[in-house]
């Protein structure tokens, strides 16, 4: 199996907020933005395994900003770090100037997904290899996150997460 780059999977998805997708102070609503995200991330793990993906966790996402109606939205997404069957996928989320078009980071988010057959069992992907700096670094970090995640959802003892106990030490 060939292996891959984070630039490979990368995905851009730019919609606009109309107003039935707004909360009652005309801001984007929390989970419309999580359905974005949902959608942008699983292309962008479907871009790097080329098999059918299933989101298995949500395990971060930071409103930081308000995103209110009319704001033109921009979600990019790209896998960070493959492991065997998953893959987490990190996502940044702009919101552009109407008049001079700049930018201004809205939030950020990290899901993990998982290849599965077409029974739904997970199958093995290709590895993956980060190229720049912060690609190394988001890299370096996720799998402390999978762990932190698998601890969450009961799936590993809280132990056995070698990388979430290296922090403390
Ligand atoms: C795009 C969409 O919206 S899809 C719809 C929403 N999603 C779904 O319906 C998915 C429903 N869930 C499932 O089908 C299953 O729980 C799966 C496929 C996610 C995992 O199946 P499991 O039987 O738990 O498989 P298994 O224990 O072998 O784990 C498979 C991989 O998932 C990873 N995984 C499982 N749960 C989690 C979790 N909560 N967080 C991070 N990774 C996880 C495992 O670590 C393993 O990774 P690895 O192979 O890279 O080491």
């Amino acid at each position: 199996m060939e292996n891959r780059t984070p630039r490979q999977s990368f995905t851009t998805v730019t919609d606009l907020v109309l107003p039935s997708e707004t909360n009652p102070l005309n801001n984007l609503f929390g989970g419309e933005l999580l359905a974005r995200m949902d959608r942008a991330a699983s292309i962008a793990a479907r871009r790097h395994c080329r098999r059918v993906v299933v989101t298995a966790s949500v395990n971060h996402v930071a409103f930081s900003r308000m995103i209110p109606l009319g704001s033109v939205v921009t979600i990019e997404a790209q896998v960070s770090r493959a492991f065997k069957s998953s893959m987490e996928v990190y996502m940044d989320v702009y919101i552009e100037d109407r008049e001079s078009g700049e930018r201004t980071k809205a939030n950020e988010a990290i899901y993990s997904f998982v290849a599965v057959d077409d029974t739904g069992r997970p199958v093995q992907i290709p590895a993956i290899h980060p190229e720049t700096e912060d690609e190394k670094n988001r890299y370096d970090a996720a799998l402390r996150r999978k762990q932190l995640s698998l601890v969450l959802a009961g799936k590993m003892k809280a132990a056995e997460a070698t990388e979430l106990k290296a922090l403390f030490e």
